[in-house]
């Protein structure tokens, strides 16, 4: 019956064109839609080809999700596999690559409503670990779904701490096999998407055994399914884990492994070897095989981030100029809620992070493919900044995503509680980012393990000249720094300048905090883990600060590749300064602390803020 009413006012709008309200603010705009449009996809090109593909999925009914909130879990199971082949066969009639635009377009329009989505962290995987006979020989039988491979690497026991996996793959030099074995309950495998109910296979990670020897984990490739007849092959016991907060259409599982043979050849072999007699040749560093983690943690800004976030601003902002509620002058007829100060204060914000976000994917991005192909090829001396940066990016960008989503959803009120809002679902989607693919605060301390070392590393290091060599994104720790705020006036906080020098300000200071008291404590005796332990609160609010810092930063370096377009440079400066302003204001004691900022200028900030608001509605 609800769906019937949404659809009733849905179709009254589409029986009248667009909404009156809608339409009349979309008279209201300042810049080229269009222009931004294309300046977002890459080219005016890139538009075209991304609306071609939108409107290839919203007009086929196998891609409709009209129905999604009314079905079962294996009914939307089914369509999401139904809609994967679609997928395929689509993409192989239009002729489009895996590795093309078109693929990302059609999971956008879908929001990720598709099935085999671990399989394509497999794809990743074994392009990152795997040797190039072994990409040659899985590669192509997984492009049609021949193959389907999960991830299985979580388990029951552990799922942050990889050295505490217990699943083996113990090597029999007399059979020139692997033995992948479950030795406890809390080996068992738990979580892998794709696993419960479709994956022929499946990457198990697992510690490596030769010949006694403990040599971490590995990749190996082991069948799990019949080809035939899609049964549990010998050995194997697989399930589905049953419901979840969302990601109904994923069949999450379980595996167990009873003493499964699998081939030599079978284990990824890029960066370590077992050769026919048990010798075990390394051929990166220790944590190489931890490469495909990197990679889908800086896959998942933009496929699973960003884009539910930018659907929450794009509904909750429509809501916001067809509803009409109350009143401001008790005089005149009730006002669309965007009109209200706080309405803007809850959604502007939100649309400006989504827009830095966009902008720092794409920094991201470019970093990552700069060093990638270096690693894979063996140089890592980019490793530990890649993983640094991709950890904190996921961290933060996932927990920023999943607070903005909610806060668009609150902003609608009972509307926003129906799942038939489409505000829900990306809230509770979102809401598994901050633990798949590293958990978020674990994460935040790997980044700050990185800031700490790089940092006690320039204080030891009495070379000037070590300054000039720092890694990119920490090469604010030697700026020389003002110890004030310069701002006068409300507009000087409208200076990207500033602005970026006050988050350097803070996560300098931060990180030098806990250094500092991590120092402290060990040279005090106390024990270099303890120590950490006892000072990683300090670690997760500096690695936050670097983050954010970083994020200010690519966002206003983002405008000035704008600058001959001065439409949109002007509305993607005013979103540039209402985040670094609302961040600043959210987090105002790290600015006050040490003097940094004065409370006069603190209300400088605030005015320059608010004044902010009307000129983005
Ligand atoms: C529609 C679908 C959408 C949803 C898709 C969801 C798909 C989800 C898939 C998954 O969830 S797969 C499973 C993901 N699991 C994880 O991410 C596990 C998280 N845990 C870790 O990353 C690591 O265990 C750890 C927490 C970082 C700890 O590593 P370790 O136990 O080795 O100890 P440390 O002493 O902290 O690190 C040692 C050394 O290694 C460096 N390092 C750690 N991780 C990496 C990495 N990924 N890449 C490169 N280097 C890494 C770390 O910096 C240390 O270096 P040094 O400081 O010693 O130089
Ligand atoms: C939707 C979804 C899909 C998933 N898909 C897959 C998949 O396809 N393949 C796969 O292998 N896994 C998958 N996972 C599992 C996921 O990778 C793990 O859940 C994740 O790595 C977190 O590990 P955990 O569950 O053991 O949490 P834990 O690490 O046990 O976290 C629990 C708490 O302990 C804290 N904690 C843990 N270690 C530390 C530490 N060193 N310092 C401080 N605090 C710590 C955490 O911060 C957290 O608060 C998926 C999970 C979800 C929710």
């Amino acid at each position: 019956m609800a769906n019937q009413i949404y659809s009733l006012m849905a179709r009254n709008t589409r029986n009248k064109g667009v909404n009156p309200s809608l339409a009349a603010e979309r008279q209201n705009k300042s810049f080229n839609v269009e222009r931004l449009t294309n300046l977002l996809d890459g080219g005016e090109e890139l538009t075209q080809r991304r609306r071609q593909v939108e409107s290839m999925i919203y007009s086929d009914p196998v891609f409709s999700q009209r129905n999604n909130y009314f079905m079962s879990q294996n009914q939307r199971y089914e369509a999401a596999v139904r809609k994967s082949v679609h997928c395929k066969k689509l993409m192989k009639q239009m002729g489009w690559r895996e590795e093309g635009p078109e693929k990302s377009y059609m999971y956008r329009a879908l929001g990720g409503d598709t099935a085999f989505n671990i399989h394509a962290v497999f794809r990743r995987a074994l392009h990152s670990l795997g040797a190039d006979e072994q990409i040659s020989k899985w590669g192509p039988l997984t492009e049609n779904f021949q193959i389907i491979v999960t991830y299985a690497q979580t388990e029951m026991g552990h799922g942050t701490y990889l050295q505490g996996l217990e699943t083996t793959a113990t090597y029999d030099a007399s059979t020139q096999e692997f033995v992948l074995n479950t030795p406890s309950l809390s080996a068992t495998k738990w979580w892998p998407g794709d696993l419960g109910r479709t994956a022929t296979h499946a990457l198990v990670l697992a510690q490596l055994y030769c010949s006694g020897t403990c040599h971490g984990m590995h990749g190996f490739l082991v069948p799990i399914r019949s080809l035939q007849d899609h049964s549990p092959l010998p050995g194997i016991t697989v399930g589905d884990i049953g419901p979840k907060m969302n990601f109904e259409q994923t069949d999450n599982g379980f595996l167990k492994l009873d003493h499964v043979r699998i081939p030599r050849e079978n284990m990824l072999s890029r960066f370590s070897q077992v050769l026919p007699d048990g010798t075990y040749v390394k051929k990166g560093t220790p944590q190489s095989n931890y490469l495909t983690m990197i990679v889908v943690r800086v896959q998942l800004l933009s496929s699973e981030f960003v884009p539910p976030l930018m659907k929450a601003c794009i509904i909750a902002t429509r809501y916001a100029v067809v509803r009409h509620q109350s009143k401001i002058k008790p005089s005149e007829p009730e006002v669309k809620i965007l009109d209200y100060q706080t309405q803007q204060q809850k959604l502007f914000p939100q649309l400006a992070m989504a827009y830095a976000f966009h902008f720092v994917n794409n920094s991201v991005v470019e970093f990552f493919n700069d060093a990638y192909q270096g690693i894979i090829s063996g140089d890592t001396a980019s490793l530990p900044e890649l993983h640094a940066l991709s950890s904190g990016m996921k961290a933060f960008i996932s927990d920023c995503c999943i607070l903005g989503a909610e806060t668009c959803r609150r902003a609608c009120g009972g509307h926003g509680y129906s799942l038939l809002s489409g505000l829900p679902s990306l809230v509770t989607k979102l809401s598994a980012s901050c633990t798949y693919e590293g958990e978020n605060t674990v994460l935040y301390l790997q980044t700050a393990r990185y800031l700490v070392k790089s940092y006690l590393q320039i204080q030891s290091s009495q070379d000037s000249e070590s300054h000039k060599v720092l890694p990119q994104s920490i090469q604010y720790f030697a700026s020389t720094r003002t110890d004030r705020c310069p701002a006068q006036k409300a507009v000087d906080f409208l200076n990207p300048a500033l602005y970026t020098e006050a988050y350097a300000h803070v996560a300098a200071r931060l990180i030098r905090n806990s250094a500092d008291k991590l120092y402290d404590l060990t040279s005090s005796g106390t024990d270099q883990y303890v120590a950490w332990n006892q000072t990683s609160v300090l670690h997760v609010q500096a690695a936050k600060a670097h983050c954010h810092y970083f994020i200010v930063k690519t966002f206003a370096a983002s405008l000035r590749k704008l600058e001959n377009e001065p439409e949109i440079h002007q509305v993607m400066k005013r979103l540039c300064d209402l985040y670094a302003l609302h961040g600043l204001l959210s987090d105002l004691g790290n600015f006050l602390h040490d003097g940094y900022m004065s409370g006069a200028q603190a209300d400088l900030a605030t005015a320059a803020y608010l004044d902010l608001l009307p000129l983005i509605r």
